[in-house]
């Protein structure tokens, strides 16, 4: 759906923040867009959204340029930035303004969405709470039913509870047709609920791969002490070490996101060549 192309951007003219990038991102996926704060992952949301232009190279969303704008591309995507506005309206009036831009938008939906994050409908936009306010902007971002959904740091301000009602509505909300992308320093808010994960960091993509790619190529375990393990990285922990490891025996285990992030922003090169290895063996 989404295909970045040698795509470099800077703010400042001779500064770039990101080079030479490539990625492509599919339907019925939900990504998460990990990176450290400052990495860019906001600058590239706003890339991939037309908000921001490539200095050089393209973004294409369904094969239309996305600096273009086109109606059709706007009127299929939604993107939720970090920082919202809110109109001094009722949720109501609001959807009766914006809705129309959104021709797969289902007013049920966004009730229903509502309902779940225990959100009055009723409520006039701006009185509401900057979470209460968030929620109101998830639910519609979702009841819009757009192709792509794109959301920068949406659990910012929402509390633990909010979290895992957050989780639950996205995964509800997935289908084959969506590709939702969901950026976020806090790693812990996706746990359980992305199938891919795109690490931004030192102006590159170190890392697109689905999870389940990741569990097969690592073993994430907690260990007494590494003696004696061919250990990647390792972390104390109260019950002694967690470690990633490669997956040499083909076992499972869950990915522990907040782990393998910090190995990846530790430039873990033994780890970071083991999970390219495929691509090295397919082009060879
Ligand atoms: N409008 C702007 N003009 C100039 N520089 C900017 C602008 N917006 C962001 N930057 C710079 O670009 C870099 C990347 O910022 P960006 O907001 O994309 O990072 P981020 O990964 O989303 O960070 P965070 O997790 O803190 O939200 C930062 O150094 C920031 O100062």
């Amino acid at each position: 759906m989404i295909h970045i192309d040698n795509l470099s951007f800077g703010y400042r003219r001779g500064t770039l923040l990101f080079q030479n990038l490539h990625l492509s991102l599919s339907r019925g996926h939900i990504y998460g867009l990990l990176g450290k704060n400052g990495a860019g992952k906001s600058t590239l949301l706003k890339n991939m959204t037309g908000l921001a232009f490539p200095t050089a190279g393209t973004c294409t969303i369904d094969g239309a340029d996305a600096s273009k704008r086109s109606p059709e591309v706007l009127s299929n995507l939604f993107f939720l930035p970090e920082e919202i506005f809110v109109p001094s309206t009722t949720t109501a009036k609001f959807v009766s303004n914006t809705a129309i831009f959104y021709p797969k938008f289902n007013e049920e939906e966004f009730y229903q969405y509502l309902t779940e994050f225990e959100v009055p409908r009723e409520a006039v936009m701006d009185k509401l709470s900057f979470g209460q306010q968030k929620k109101v902007m998830i639910a519609f971002g979702l009841a819009t039913n757009t192709d792509l959904l794109v959301m920068d740091e949406p659990t910012n301000g929402l509390d633990i509870p909010s979290k895992v009602q957050f989780r639950k509505i996205i995964a509800s909300a997935l289908n084959e047709d969506r590709c939702v992308i969901i950026s976020t320093h806090q790693v812990r808010d996706l746990d359980s609920l992305i199938d891919s994960l795109v690490v931004v960091h030192n102006r590159e993509i170190v890392v697109n791969q689905e999870m389940d790619s990741i569990a097969e190529k690592l073993v994430f375990a907690t260990l007494p002490t590494t003696d004696g393990y061919d250990v990647l990285y390792a972390e104390d922990s109260f019950q002694g070490q967690n470690v990633i490891m490669p997956n040499h025996e083909g076992v499972f285990s869950r990915v522990d996101m907040e782990l393998f992030f910090n190995a990846i922003i530790s430039d873990n090169q033994p780890l970071l060549q083991l999970l390219q290895k495929d691509k090295y063996e397919n082009a060879i």
